[in-house]
Order: C-alpha cells, then sequence, then structure tokens
C-alpha cells in the first residue's frame, strides 16, 4: 500500500448503522477523479455491502489511473425474508425495515457529505452494480416519484457506470414473472404500487422529471452488461440505452471555460461473468471504470 492512502469510514448518519461510507484517499492531486460505488443486491440483502467494492478497489488501485479517492456507500436496507430479525431482542439501528425513498435519500446524504468533506465538485465518477446502477441514475434524475421533486445535488457526477443495472423495475418483475423474488425485492423496497415503480425507474421516466432533464452537466455513460448475467436480462440495458438517447444528443449545461466542448457520450460496454461475478473477484467491474477513464480521456476530461 502507497503512503498516500488512508482508509476509514464515514458516518453520515445516526439512525442506522448501515448509514456509513468506506472512504480511501490517495495522494492529492488536482486532475484526480473520485470513484464513487453503490452497491447491489436488491435493496435487500445484508451479505452485500460497502465492502463488496474491496476487489475492485484493489485492482483499480494498481492501475495508475487518475484517482483521487474512493468511495463506497453503505445505505439502508429492506427486509429480507431469508434474514429475519426479532424487533424486540435487535438494536433498531441493526434492524432492516427500509423502504423507498429511504435507500435513495441515504445515497443522496452519504454523496452531499462526501462533497463536503473532499470538494471534488463534478471530477466524480459514480459506479452502481444492479440496484446500486438504479440508484446511481436516480440520484441524477429530475425528480424521484415519492421522494423528491427536483434535483438536489450540489454538483452532479461526469460520469455514471451502471454494471448489471436494473432500470425498470415492472419490467425486470415482467420478464421473471414466473420468479417470485423478483416481485418480493421490489414489493419489498417499493411497496405494491407499479405506478410508484414506474415514477422511480431511470429508464421509465422521460424529459424534466427523468435522467435526460436532470442530469445537466454530466458527459459520459457507461452501461455494461454480461450476456451471461443470469440474473438481470439484457433489456434492461436496451430500454435505459433508449431512454439516454435525447440525453446524448442534447449538450450538457457547463460553462464552455471549464471544457472546450459539451459533448456528451453513450456507451454500451460487454463483459463477462455471472451477476455477482463482477464485484465478487472485482476484474469486470474495474473493467468497467478502466474503460471508462480511457473515454474521459478521449474525451479530453482526464489526463
Ligand atoms: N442476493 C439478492 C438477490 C439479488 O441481489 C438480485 C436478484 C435478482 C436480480 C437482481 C438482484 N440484485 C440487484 O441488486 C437477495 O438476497 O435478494
Amino acid at each position: 500500500m502507497s503512503v498516500h492512502s488512508n482508509t476509514e469510514t464515514v458516518v453520515y448518519g445516526q439512525v442506522h448503522n448501515l448509514q456509513s461510507i468506506a472512504v480511501t484517499t490517495l495522494a492529492p492531486r488536482k486532475d484526480g477523479y473520485w470513484v464513487i460505488y453503490i452497491h447491489g443486491g436488491a435493496w435487500r440483502d445484508p451479505a452485500v455491502t460497502s465492502a463488496s467494492f474491496d476487489a475492485t478497489e484493489s485492482i483499480l488501485r494498481k492501475k495508475g489511473l487518475p484517482i483521487a479517492g474512493f468511495a463506497s456507500i453503505s445505505y439502508r436496507l429492506s427486509a429480507h425474508p431469508n434474514h429475519p430479525q426479532d424487533p424486540s431482542t435487535t438494536d433498531p439501528k441493526d434492524f432492516q425495515d427500509a423502504k423507498h425513498p429511504e435507500h435513495i435519500a441515504d445515497v443522496e446524504v452519504a454523496l452531499a457529505l462526501l462533497q463536503n468533506k473532499y470538494g471534488f465538485g463534478a471530477r466524480y465518477i459514480l459506479v452502481g452494480h444492479s440496484c446500486g446502477a438504479t440508484l446511481a441514475f436516480q440520484a441524477v434524475m429530475g425528480a424521484v416519484s415519492g421522494h423528491r421533486e427536483q434535483t438536489t445535488l450540489t454538483a452532479q457526477p461526469t460520469a455514471i457506470v451502471g454494471v448489471a443495472g436494473i432500470y425498470d423495475l415492472r419490467r425486470l418483475r415482467d420478464t421473471h414473472v414466473d420468479i417470485s423474488a423478483y416481485q418480493e425485492f421490489i414489493e419489498g423496497a417499493f411497496g405494491a404500487d407499479e405506478m410508484l415503480w414506474d415514477g422511480v425507474s431511470p429508464a421509465q421516466v422521460t424529459g424534466t422529471r427523468g435522467v435526460e432533464g436532470g442530469w445537466k452537466s454530466g458527459r459520459l455513460a457507461v452501461l455494461a452488461y454480461s450476456k451471461d448475467d443470469g440474473l438481470v436480462d439484457g433489456s434492461q440495458v436496451e430500454v435505459m440505452k433508449e431512454a439516454l438517447g435525447n440525453w446524448e444528443k442534447t449538450e450538457a449545461q457547463i460553462s464552455t471555460q471549464e471544457d472546450s466542448t459539451r459533448d456528451r457520450r453513450l456507451r454500451i460496454l460487454s463483459i463477462g461473468g455471472v451477476h455477482d461475478e463482477a464485484w465478487e473477484n472485482g476484474e469486470q467491474l474495474a473493467r468497467a471504470v478502466t474503460f471508462t477513464f480511457e473515454q474521459l480521456q478521449e474525451m479530453k476530461l482526464a489526463p
């Protein structure tokens, strides 16, 4: 480990023990990006936390990329049928019963805290796996039903990387209608109102409420997907690609002094392996982040 690195746990909420961020700061560099990760686990898997970025982080650290820091966000989770808890004997700060909008609210508070503490402005890449990709794109939607009617981030990410992402909840359930777990975890996180599901799905919401209208200063969207995923089908990336079509065609709303152009890119990246392999050994997730830096370099946004 380099002498210029420091790992700490940053707490961003007092309500639950999951309201924390694993942060690694590297040697300060003005031209570097922060890589900020949002884990998956269907909004409920207690075994998938901020630590699920560890393998990816250690691969990325060896690559000499222009990275100023890493952050991996834990957030409150919904109840899991296979992990029952007794409310009378469980510390409320460990009890899993979160419902929308608590997951996205936590992520947004965490991002605000990181921004306050480290002041990286737009120089960050938001990376999400599975439902973490849902949360990453929700963070830049113009509105999120049941949560907010306006954008809240003080500075939006320059790039977002969705890996094996869920972008349309109703479609995910319909495509896997024979497997009850899909209905179960979506309902567990968002309740039974399918109109709400649509209003929080990044691929379903168009116009000013969507990513299209909300992610004003964004420059690069990368959607990584493995055809061998096994849990999230390929149509999720297809519909998200479509939803980002208008976003890509429009110029970013930034001052030109910052950068010479305002052009945007949408890239689909084919990765390998099954759903959770991406973060378990970290190779494919690291590949997606490395690919993102290559794109930013081509766009003259990274050294
Ligand atoms: N391990 C999860 C399942 C899971 O993560 C998942 C299953 C199907 C489709 C997407 C999933 N995760 C997305 O965040 C669970 O325990 O419910």
